[in-house]
């Protein structure tokens, strides 16, 4: 969307606790779904299975051990079709203004566009084309680094959106990574992160990827002018003070030009840093849906130009699956539904994502941010409180390290969790023995969870009847892993425009770093305006 052209406002759609469907789903839990058994139903539903299979591109889902009902699931049907979810979702696709309180479109899908995409409107036109210079631009950069035998250490430097994206496909896609070039990842404030991370690099072959969509965010800020420093302190010269970029000796100009580039929408700021190469976004990129953008340059570099293409490609399949699919096929938006269920009728809380992958072993992460930052909301987009819980806790870990953790928890606590499983078809490293050991531990999980044990002394029961979906990957590459994301990307979408909220904003994590910024003035003043509440600020004086 260029800026010359407002972006289309969005439709007014109704919340899903204002349609006709929601009253019906609820007589239809109090009346008989609260009692449903996935037990009896799997044993005594014929075709359960092939029913409630779903095929996405790069993606196969089994939503059968799901807590649903034939009923059930025609209704949240019902109720996505009378919150009129589909012109929502021709609203992201066309790129009106979704982010309300901010104004903008939520473009990224254009991101994914395959060459031959057509524009859909005049703005679109426009912003497809500044959006494939600036593609090729950093995808030329990234294949200009990995030709550079002299660089081998690549620092990504941001947080939130600007590390989470990029460090997790990275890590997904290590198969795939050139031998030669390792790729490092620095997010948090910690002194610690970045000053571990640089331990035993060498400064003349090290390059830094400064990732912040605002260029502006403290953690960021703070880190480079470390990584500044590190890189003048090992060419011989004195650290630069906080902002001077442009004013160095013209030497030290030109080192940190050589070591240091920027993803950025902000290129103003980044210049004055230092930068002199910067590869822009536009504002519709939202943080945590900018891995597309340049601020997947780490994973360009990591994996090239081709294979960046074919994440690309898996994460524009499964737009097209969320945009043509009818709801009863269509995966996001069925995932979506069954947030909607769990949450708002089953009052469960929580949900976890248990990935049988190692490479994936950073993906809830990642959820956590793309779930909770952009449905962790108490008002709708018409500034009315929601009388209704919206995301649900997202968390995780790798497989089968959660069954050595957490999992005791999920089949016997008191409280129900519903749980995602991810696996893989094919394996990665290892022998065909270990991936048939574990595609076996996520399958007797996801069996154990629905029919529990019910013999032998009480304490060794488990009550079964518990939730799963099983999500299929045929193995874990570009195609598939962009798929997944983007699977991510448009369920937390649709769960969003059902509960009426903007999924794009994030106005509650601004408080705290408003009230970071009074903490740290007090600091400096000596501590002198520490408030009784704050006796804790004293301690650490
Ligand atoms: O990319 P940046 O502007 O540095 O923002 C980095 C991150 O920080 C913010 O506080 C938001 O919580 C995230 O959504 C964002 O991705």
């Amino acid at each position: 969307m260029s800026s010359s052209a407002p972006p289309p406002p969005p439709p007014n759609t109704p919340r899903c606790d204002a349609v006709p469907a929601w009253q019906a789903l609820q007589r239809h839990f109090a009346q008989q779904a609260r009692h449903f058994d996935v037990r009896q139903a799997l044993q005594q539903e014929p075709g359960r299975f092939a029913r409630m299979a779903l095929q996405a591109p790069g993606v196969q889902a089994d939503l059968s051990r799901n807590l649903l009902d034939a009923q059930a699931q025609a209704l949240l049907v019902a109720l996505a079709q009378q919150c009129r979810l589909d012109e929502s979702i021709e609203a992201l696709f066309g790129g009106a203004a979704l982010n309300t309180t901010e104004q903008r479109a939520a473009w990224h899908v254009l991101l994914r566009c395959p060459a031959d995409c057509p524009a859909e409107h005049p703005a679109m036109a426009q912003a497809l084309a500044q959006m494939r210079a600036s593609q090729q631009a950093f995808l030329d950069f990234a294949q200009q680094v990995r030709a550079d035998e002299r660089i081998t250490d690549i620092v990504n430097i941001g947080i939130g959106g600007s590390d989470l994206g990029p460090a997790v496909v990275v890590q997904a896609l290590q198969a795939y990574q050139m031998p030669g070039k390792r790729i490092h990842f620095v997010s948090n404030m910690d002194g610690d992160d970045l000053g571990w991370t640089l331990r035993g690099l060498d400064p003349a072959r090290t390059l830094f990827l400064l990732a912040s969509k605002s260029f502006g965010t403290a953690e960021t800020i703070v880190n480079a002018q470390a990584a500044r420093d590190w890189l003048l302190a090992g060419h011989g010269c004195a650290p630069a003070s906080a902002g001077q970029g442009s004013s160095l000796p013209e030497a030290q100009r030109q080192l940190v030009a050589r070591h240091f580039v920027a993803m950025t929408s902000n290129a103003q700021a980044a210049a004055a840093f230092g930068v002199q190469t910067v590869f822009p976004f536009a504002d519709w990129v939202g943080g945590r849906f900018s891995l597309w953008s340049s601020i997947g340059l780490s994973v360009a570099m990591a994996i090239g130009a081709a294979h960046f293409h074919a994440l690309l490609a898996g994460a524009h399949a499964m737009d097209q699956h969320f945009r043509h699919t009818p709801f009863e096929a269509n995966l996001p938006v069925q995932l979506a539904l069954l947030d909607i269920w769990y949450g708002n009728f089953h009052g469960f809380a929580s949900r976890c994502i248990a990935p049988y992958s190692h490479g994936l072993r950073r993906l809830p992460a990642y959820l956590q941010q793309l779930e909770m930052e952009s449905n962790g909301k108490g008002c709708d987009w018409a500034g009315q409180p929601l009388p209704l819980s919206t995301a649900p806790v997202v968390w995780g870990e790798a497989g089968t390290n959660c069954q050595h953790a957490f999992f005791q928890l999920i089949h016997q606590g008191r409280q129900i969790v519903p749980v995602e499983f991810i696996v893989l078809r094919e394996k990665g490293l290892g022998s065909l023995a270990q991936h048939r050991a574990l595609q076996a531990n996520a399958l007797a999980q996801a069996r154990a969870l629905t029919v529990g044990k019910h013999d032998g002394p009480a304490h060794s029961h488990c009550p079964g009847n518990r939730p799963s979906t099983m999500l299929v990957l045929q193995r874990l590459d570009p195609f598939s892993v962009g798929a997944l994301i983007a699977l991510y990307e448009h369920r937390t979408f649709a769960a969003g425009r059902l509960w009426g909220i903007n999924s794009f904003d994030q106005w509650g994590v601004e408080l705290g770093k408003g009230l970071a910024k009074q903490i740290l003035a007090s600091q400096d003043a000596g501590g002198s305006q520490i408030a009784d509440a704050d006796g804790v600020l004293a301690w650490l004086q």
